[in-house]
């Protein structure tokens, strides 16, 4: 372990052994956020049993809304992509996550602002929440039980789904995203049924079993993927929309739980544009970064490479739900693995599975978020508490 500034500690160089050691991974994970990962398969069941609860068929009176923006920042906001990905480009209505305070200005009386804060106490959330209610919009809040939230829902005479709060939002993704996914089911624009709730749930809870921490490295494939990612910059692709979305995800994680840079995106957007980085310093010009006249006693550092994570989603039905033809998709995935074999860039995939586009995406998160946590716990860092989130909110004063 070393300690750096203002009190951060950890390990500069990954230690594979903490990983299968589970006495090890406990001290390093105080806060149970495997545990809490582990939990998304019970989320997706209590949190579909819960919007069930609330009133929802209120949003439906008013039948189909012009637009629907679901507002809430990090991982409240990442329920918004979620969403309208799920909802496909055949939504009829334009579903718009936002992520600032308020509501844009076009928003009115025709359309739904669904409003999602894990503590029922983000700005933006709470900003969305009274505007949608001064402009006469019809109104959902997602959030903690007895929060300010819950307290503008109700004088807004407005559904509310109580998530309870017992993990950081970014553990509760699950927990937040379905009580979006059956508003906006409520309001015909989407068709996620029981079957897919519960099919879900189940290849969530398969996951969580693969990559739990009793099982070592050579079969927990979520423990493979961060040992892969340990000291290099990861690269996260995603080949479509849906996959896109896990891939952002995954940047979220491995940035809170883990603290390692990484960029993300669409695999269609970064081919005309970032997949230069596979020719930079961190790309093709590692090696010949070496100076040819250094001392050959002297060993060098093992330079920083890039390293890509490609989230495929080779999906069922994909003429009806993506963009793009899947023909299209599978070309440019299998064109940026060999450009990435060509630059000595070592590229991880992780391939969709499943029936619905929401089991889809659960495939292509669940072992991403478990790797990211194994990553934090390798290098010594408790993934939970973000003492830069913190101290951030501290001196910004929110
Ligand atoms: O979901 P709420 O509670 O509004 O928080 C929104 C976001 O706040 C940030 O400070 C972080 O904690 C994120 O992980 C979280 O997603």
């Amino acid at each position: 372990m070393m300690d750096g500034t203002a009190g951060v500690s950890g390990r500069r160089v990954a230690d594979e052994s903490i990983l299968d050691d589970p006495d090890a991974v406990a001290a390093h994970d105080p806060g149970g956020m495997l545990r809490f990962t582990a939990s998304a398969g019970a989320q997706v069941r209590e949190s579909a049993a819960l919007a069930a609860e609330a009133n929802l068929a209120l949003l439906e009176d008013e039948g189909r809304p012009r637009a629907v923006v679901i507002a809430g920042i990090g991982t409240a906001g990442r329920t918004g992509d979620v969403l309208a990905t799920v909802a496909g480009p055949r939504c009829p209505v334009p579903v718009i996550p936002h992520r600032s305070a308020g509501v844009p200005g076009w928003v009115g009386a025709a359309d739904v602002v669904i409003a999602v804060s894990a503590s029922g106490r983000s700005p933006e959330a709470l900003g969305a929440a009274e505007a949608a209610h001064r402009r006469g919009a019809r109104l959902v809040a997602v959030g903690a039980p007895d929060s300010q939230l819950q307290s503008v829902a109700e004088r807004a005479r407005a559904p509310f789904i109580p998530v309870p709060r017992r993990a950081p939002a970014r553990a509760s993704l699950w927990a937040l995203t379905v009580p979006v996914l059956l508003a906006a089911r409520t309001l015909g624009l989407v068709k996620v049924n029981e079957a897919d709730l519960a099919e879900t749930a189940a290849r969530l809870d398969a996951d969580a079993d693969r990559c739990r921490s009793a099982a070592e490295s050579f079969v927990n494939p979520a423990k493979s993927l961060a040992l892969g990612l340990a000291g290099s910059i990861p690269i996260v692709w995603g080949s479509s929309p849906l996959a896109t979305v896990a891939a952002r995800r995954f940047g979220d994680t491995l940035s809170a739980n883990a603290r390692y840079p990484v960029v993300t995106g669409a695999l269609g957007e970064a081919g005309r544009g970032r997949v230069g980085l596979l020719d930079g310093v961190f790309g093709g010009l590692v090696e010949s970064t070496r100076d040819i006249f250094a001392d050959p006693d002297e060993v060098e550092p093992d330079p920083t490479r890039l390293r890509l994570v490609l989230l495929r989603d080779g999906g069922l039905n994909a003429d009806e739900d993506t963009d793009e033809p899947l023909a299209v998709e599978e070309r440019r995935a299998d064109a940026v693995q060999t450009l990435a074999e060509r630059r000595g860039v070592r590229c991880d995939v992780v391939t969709a599975e499943g029936g619905s586009a929401l089991e889809r995406l659960a495939s292509l998160v669940a072992v991403p978020d478990f790797a990211s946590i194994y990553l934090a716990l390798a290098h010594g860092l408790d993934p939970m508490a973000v003492p830069a989130v913190t101290e951030m909110k501290e001196l910004s004063n929110q």
